[in-house]
C-alpha cells in the first residue's frame, strides 16, 4: 500500500537572490544530490499574489468540462503550451478565457525564474565564457528564438467518496519529469507529493521552512499546516512559501547525470480527510476549505525544440563523462539529438509504459492534448 505515513524528505532550501558563485555551488550541490530543491521565493521569485491568483484559476478550471483536461490516476490536469503573439495556442476552457493574458504572464514569470536557476547552474558548471558562460542555458531556452515543449500544468485531484486506502492510494503515478527543470507549486494543508529516496518514499512539504503561521501536521510532514490568511502561498506576515524545483530527465542527460532527475508521485493523504460535499461559503477561499482535494501547478521548462543535446560544455561534466568511460559505463547513445527528439522519444517510450498500467505524468499530456 502506498499511502502510508512517510517522513518528510530532507530537501535543501537555497536562497537564490544572489547570483554569486557560492549560491550557484549550493544550488548545484543540492540538485545533484537530491534532484529536488526549494528556492526561497523572494524578490528573485514570483509574487505570491500571482501564485495565489493562479491557484484560484486552477479551481475555476476544475469546474470546466472535463473533456478539455487530461487524466491522471485520480486527478485531472489542464496543460497550457507556449503562447504565440501573446495568445494561447489551444482552446482554453470557457472559464479561463478571460484570464488568458494573466496565465500567459504567469507562464513568462515561471520561465524567467527557470532561466535564473539555469544561469546559476551554468555558473556552477563553469561553462567557459567562450562557449556562452552563464548565459549558455538561457540561450538554449530563449522563447524568442523558436518553439519549445515548455508547458504550464494546472492540476486538480478531487477528494474521493468512500475512500479506502487499500484500494485507492495513488493520485499520480511514479514518474520523473522530462524537460530541463520543473517548478512545482503546492498549497499547505494538501499533502501527497512524495519523492523516491534511497530510504524509500518521502513526503515533500509545501512549507519546508515553516513560514506559515499556524501549525499542526496531519501526515507526519509539515504539509498539514494551513496558511494563516487563507492565501496558501504566503503567511500572515507576507512571507512567501519557497518554490519547489526539480531536475528533469533532459537536464540529467545533458549533464551526463551530474544533475539528477528524481522519481516522484502523488498519493492520498493519510489518514484520509472526508470528501467535500458542498462548496465552501462564498467568503472563504475554496482552496483553503477543501483540504481533501489537492490543487497544484507545475511549470515544465524545456529547451528550444532545435537545441542540440551535445554535452553541456562544462569541465565538471567532461570529468564525469571521462570517469564513466573509465568505468566502462556507456554515455548517451550515439548521435546528437535535439530536445524535441529527446522529448518525443520519452513520450513514445511512455505510451508503452502507460499500456502496462504505469502512468507518467507528462506522457498523458503528450497523448491527450495534441501538443505532441
Ligand atoms: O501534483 C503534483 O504535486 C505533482 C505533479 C507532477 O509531478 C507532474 O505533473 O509531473
Ligand atoms: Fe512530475
Amino acid at each position: 500500500m502506498a499511502a502510508s505515513t512517510v517522513d518528510a524528505a530532507n530537501i535543501p532550501l537555497i536562497d537564490i537572490s544572489s547570483a554569486s558563485s557560492e549560491t550557484a555551488k549550493q544550488l548545484l550541490d543540492a540538485a545533484s544530490t537530491c534532484g529536488f530543491v526549494f528556492v526561497n521565493n523572494n524578490e528573485a521569485g514570483i509574487p505570491p499574489a500571482d501564485i495565489h491568483d493562479m491557484f484560484e484559476l486552477v479551481y475555476t478550471s476544475c469546474l470546466s468540462p472535463p473533456s478539455l483536461c487530461t487524466y491522471l490516476t485520480y486527478g485531472r490536469a489542464f496543460n497550457v503550451g507556449e503562447y504565440i503573439d501573446n495568445r494561447a495556442q489551444q482552446p482554453l476552457p470557457a472559464p479561463l478565457v478571460p484570464y488568458e493574458e494573466r496565465i500567459g504572464a504567469f507562464f513568462t514569470a515561471c520561465h524567467a525564474l527557470c532561466n535564473r536557476i539555469l544561469r546559476l547552474f551554468a555558473i556552477a558548471l563553469e561553462i567557459p565564457s567562450t562557449a556562452g558562460g552563464p548565459s549558455w542555458f538561457a540561450a538554449h531556452h530563449d522563447p524568442s528564438s523558436g518553439p519549445s515543449g515548455s508547458v504550464l500544468r494546472l492540476l486538480y485531484y478531487p477528494s474521493v467518496a468512500n475512500y479506502s486506502p487499500d484500494a485507492l492510494d495513488i493520485r499520480a503515478g511514479a514518474h520523473s519529469d522530462y524537460g530541463s527543470i520543473t517548478l512545482l507549486f503546492q498549497l499547505p494543508g494538501q499533502p501527497g507529493l512524495e519523492i523516491l529516496t534511497g530510504e524509500g518514499w518521502r513526503g515533500v512539504p509545501a512549507d519546508p521552512a515553516g513560514v506559515c503561521a499556524a501549525s499542526g501536521s496531519r501526515d507526519g510532514s509539515s504539509n498539514g499546516v494551513e496558511a494563516g490568511d487563507g492565501e496558501g502561498e504566503e503567511d500572515a506576515g507576507g512571507r512567501a512559501l519557497p518554490i519547489l524545483v526539480n531536475i528533469g530527465d533532459l537536464l540529467s542527460y545533458w549533464t551526463h547525470g551530474l544533475l539528477r532527475s528524481t522519481v516522484h508521485r502523488v498519493v492520498f493523504p493519510t489518514p484520509p480527510t472526508p470528501p467535500t460535499t458542498s462548496l465552501p461559503p462564498h467568503s472563504a477561499s475554496p482552496l483553503e476549505s477543501q483540504s481533501a482535494d489537492r490543487y497544484s501547478i507545475a511549470y515544465f521548462c524545456h529547451p528550444l525544440d532545435d537545441a542540440r543535446l551535445v554535452p553541456v560544455p562544462s569541465p565538471l561534466v567532461a570529468q564525469l563523462a571521462r570517469a564513466h568511460g573509465e568505468r566502462g559505463q556507456s554515455g548517451p547513445p550515439d548521435g546528437v539529438k535535439t530536445a524535441r527528439e529527446h522529448l518525443n522519444e520519452r513520450l513514445a517510450a511512455t505510451y508503452g509504459a502507460v499500456g502496462k498500467g504505469e502512468e507518467r505524468g507528462e506522457a498523458v499530456r503528450g497523448r491527450r492534448d495534441g501538443f505532441e
